[in-house]
């Protein structure tokens, strides 16, 4: 028999490789874009006891709602083109604007726990306002975006920001300020209007990016640390809200045992009252 039909028949059928997609299969906190322009998680990575509360068989199929991320900023300043590098890693140079809103779901996996994240990248011609405005409630995550190349944008950012919160119905959304269209700078402006940015991102309490939808810079890098903090964020809302369901079981369960106990008192001591009194000694 030939030596390779003999190896074929002998040796074991070679095990199912599934390869995860490294974009959005996370193990790690991925960092800031800088540690000084963020108001969140400044760890390396993700806190342990939240790693401990996902390990607990308890919580091994923690269903997390998806979370609602919506893009907002001015005309053209290259909502679509992010969120499309991102989804389907394309760019398109002629521009079209954004009628309302559109909507991507992006799935993501996370310390073993399916996470998804709809991003609604709204319009940001003032005609349209009014139609994206409906889609700005019960978000999670706010991205402010702005066009590195024109500074009026960022101005505005400020605008799009009170705009978006005063839609919204969530506690504390994330909040991110992001600077597009990075590669039309020379490195002197590119250092220029990022340090303009840090200003308006600690303003607005936001965590700041910059990033480039043609090129593709820090695209993925923003992403990830966007679905992590937003995981972050719903993995505790979820646990608290179990912390809080177990405390009022508890108190219940407190409670019955309580009147339980005095039920048995009250019978016994009647029971042992009736016995007394029916005692004719
Ligand atoms: N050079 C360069 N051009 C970009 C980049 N991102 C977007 N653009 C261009 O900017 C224009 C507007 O991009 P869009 O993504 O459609 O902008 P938008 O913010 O979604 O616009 P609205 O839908 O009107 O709100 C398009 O012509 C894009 O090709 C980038 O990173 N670099």
């Amino acid at each position: 028999m030939p030596q390779l039909l003999r190896q074929q028949l002998l040796l074991p059928a070679s095990p199912t490789v599934t390869l995860h997609d490294p974009r959005t299969h996370l193990r790690r906190l991925p960092p800031a874009y800088s540690t000084t322009q963020t108001p969140y998680n400044r760890d390396k990575d993700f806190a342990p006891q939240l790693r401990y509360q996902l390990e607990l068989p308890l919580h091994s199929k923690l269903k997390l709602r998806p979370c609602k991320v919506i893009f907002v900023g001015d005309c053209a300043v290259g909502k679509t083109a992010i969120v499309n590098r991102f989804c389907y890693d394309k760019f398109q140079n002629n521009y079209k604007a954004t009628i309302g809103v559109d909507f991507e779901l992006e799935n993501f996996n996370i310390l073993g726990h399916h996470f998804g994240l709809e991003m609604w990248d709204t319009a940001g011609q003032e005609r349209f306002k009014c139609i994206a405005g409906a889609y700005y409630r019960n978000a999670s995550v706010i991205v402010v975006t702005y066009d590195m190349s024109k500074r009026d944008t960022l101005e505005s950012a400020k605008k799009w920001l009170i705009s978006a919160l005063n839609y919204n119905t969530t506690n504390a959304p994330v909040i991110f300020l992001v600077g597009t269209k990075a590669d039309l700078l020379t490195k002197e402006e590119f250092m220029r209007m990022e340090r303009l940015a840090g200003v308006t991102a600690a303003e607005l309490q936001a965590e700041y990016w910059s990033v480039s939808a043609r090129s593709g810079y820090k695209i993925n890098e923003f992403f990830q640390r966007l679905a992590a903090l937003a995981f972050e964020a719903a993995v505790q809302q979820q646990l608290d809200v179990i912390k809080s369901r177990s405390t009022d079981q508890a108190q219940t369960a407190q409670k019955s045992e309580k009147s339980q106990t005095f039920d048995l008192r009250n019978y016994l001591s009647s029971n042992f009252g009736r016995q007394k009194s029916g005692c004719s000694c």
